[in-house]
């Protein structure tokens, strides 16, 4: 008590005082964890969960398990494509069976192991540098130094030591290459980067580069990136395609229901999970953003002290997901695009979320002349809300129904509005803007 009441004089005198800050620290630090929590890994985005965790995806589990078990019976696993939207479960189910094999093997003498990479992390996206990472991890999972230098070396010594690796420690190994399609390369190459590594990964034993059996799995959202595949590739690689399709609501109740336990018991309140669900399932039946809300949700009922993860929380998480998404993308808009936008955003917001671009554009031309900014052409106005177009904020389409002034673009909202209008609020240049003034001009126009 005593020691609050010294903390709070502290801050008043001398503000920013350290004296103040630590206590602070010590009151959480010292203090009961008062958590929902149980079990955090659980809903930690990179944990393996136990198969039996894992909901609704028998098929592609037995696709990846017939493939792989060819490595216990010493042969090499054919190459396999795992396809599908993001979150559905490509990199979890393949990594799971992958361990299970690991195990099997161990108890054959057979040294099995997989290396698993994701591309499109990577601050270069060139042949070099992939091969350069494969090196690395591979090292790291067989337990010695990778002791070539990112640069400085040719890429065909950091093969040659990878080969190296590769050969001396593992039987059999298979390498998952995530987002491999962000591998693009040098622009000036005809072959993109991705090509050239599977070619050269595929040719490894025909080369007698390696006596391991190796094999790769390929996860991506985008298996169109064969069709850019060097005619030399697409003719030796050759993978066994599995499909992923996302999830809806009740599947996605069925994942978050395995998880309950990384929350205390009676610490996720009735309708917690049905709700999560039903976002995610509208952010594309991705699991891993459901299961991240759930996650949140729960920080913010820790944050509150509440004892039990509610509704509220949960609504609180979504609202501050949207808005950093939201963010992301009007943070770096210009300011010309940031006007044009909000325009759009006004007229939504007295329209159910559609805004038609004559009266976008009148609302434009409002705002600028009560900011005092330059007035530009309707087709430029245009052009800039389409930007966010292709973001995903909204869509436009071209129509010629349901407003008077014939043929012109209709914008439908796919953000909230309320969140794209309070992110751009929050810039300074809208100070002098009266939103309201612009929405009862929009209104009597519609
Ligand atoms: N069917 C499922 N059952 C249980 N958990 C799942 C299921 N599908 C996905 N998850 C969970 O959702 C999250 C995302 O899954 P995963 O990483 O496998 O997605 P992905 O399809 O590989 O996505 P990306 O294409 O973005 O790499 C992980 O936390 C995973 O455990």
């Amino acid at each position: 008590m005593d020691n609050s009441s010294e903390s709070s004089h502290a801050q008043e005198d001398d503000t920013g005082s350290t004296e103040a800050d630590s206590s602070v620290v010590d009151n959480i630090l010292d203090g009961d964890a008062k958590t929902v929590f149980k079990n955090k890994d659980l809903i930690d985005p990179n944990t393996i969960v136990d198969q039996d965790r894992i909901y609704g995806r028998d098929e592609q589990l037995a696709a990846e398990a017939r493939a792989f078990r060819d490595t216990l019976d010493g042969e090499r696993p054919p190459d396999l494509l795992l396809y599908g939207p993001s979150g559905t479960g490509k990199t979890l189910t393949v990594k799971a069976v992958a361990n299970k094999v690991k195990e099997r093997a161990k108890q054959k003498g057979i040294n099995f192991d997989f290396v698993a990479v994701n591309f499109k992390t990577m601050e270069s996206h060139t042949l070099d540098r992939a091969v350069w990472k494969l090196g690395y991890q591979t090292a790291q999972k067989a337990g010695v130094v990778w002791d070539i230098p990112r640069k400085g070396v040719s890429t065909d010594a950091k093969y040659v030591r990878l080969y190296e690796i590769v050969d001396q420690h593992f039987d059999s190994l298979v390498f998952i290459l995530d987002e491999i399609d962000a591998l693009t390369g040098n622009k000036r190459e005809d072959e993109p980067a991705y090509s050239r590594l599977l070619y050269s990964l595929s040719r490894a034993m025909a080369e007698q580069h390696v006596d391991t059996l190796i094999s790769t799995v390929i996860v991506t959202n985008y298996p169109k990136f064969r069709e850019n595949l060097g005619s030399r590739t697409d003719s030796s690689y050759n993978p066994n395609g599995v499909h992923f399709s996302d999830y809806d609501a009740n599947e996605l109740v069925e994942i978050l229901d395995r998880r309950r336990d990384a929350f205390k018991e009676d610490s996720l309140s009735d309708g917690v999970i049905e709700l999560v669900a039903a976002y995610g399932a509208q952010n594309e039946g991705d699991a891993r953003r459901a299961i991240d809300l759930l996650r949140d949700a729960g920080e913010i009922a820790n944050r509150n002290g509440d004892t039990e993860v509610r509704e509220e929380h949960v609504q609180a998480a979504n609202d501050s997901v949207v808005k950093n998404r939201v963010l992301e993308i009007v943070g770096g808009m210009s300011l010309q695009k940031k006007l044009a936008l909000y325009a759009a955003a006004l007229v939504a917001d007295v329209n159910e979320g559609t805004a038609p671009s004559p009266v976008v554009y009148r609302a434009y031309k409002r705002i600028c002349k009560m900011s005092d900014r330059e007035i530009y052409t309707q087709e430029t106005v245009n052009s800039h809300i389409n930007k966010a177009a292709t973001y995903g904020v909204l869509e436009s389409e071209r129509t010629s129904s349901g407003y008077k002034s014939g043929v012109h673009l209709l914008f439908q909202f796919n953000e909230p509005v309320e969140a794209v209008l309070e992110t751009i609020e929050e810039d300074s240049s809208f100070d002098e803007i009266q939103p309201d003034d612009v929405r009862s001009m929009a209104a009597k126009r519609i």
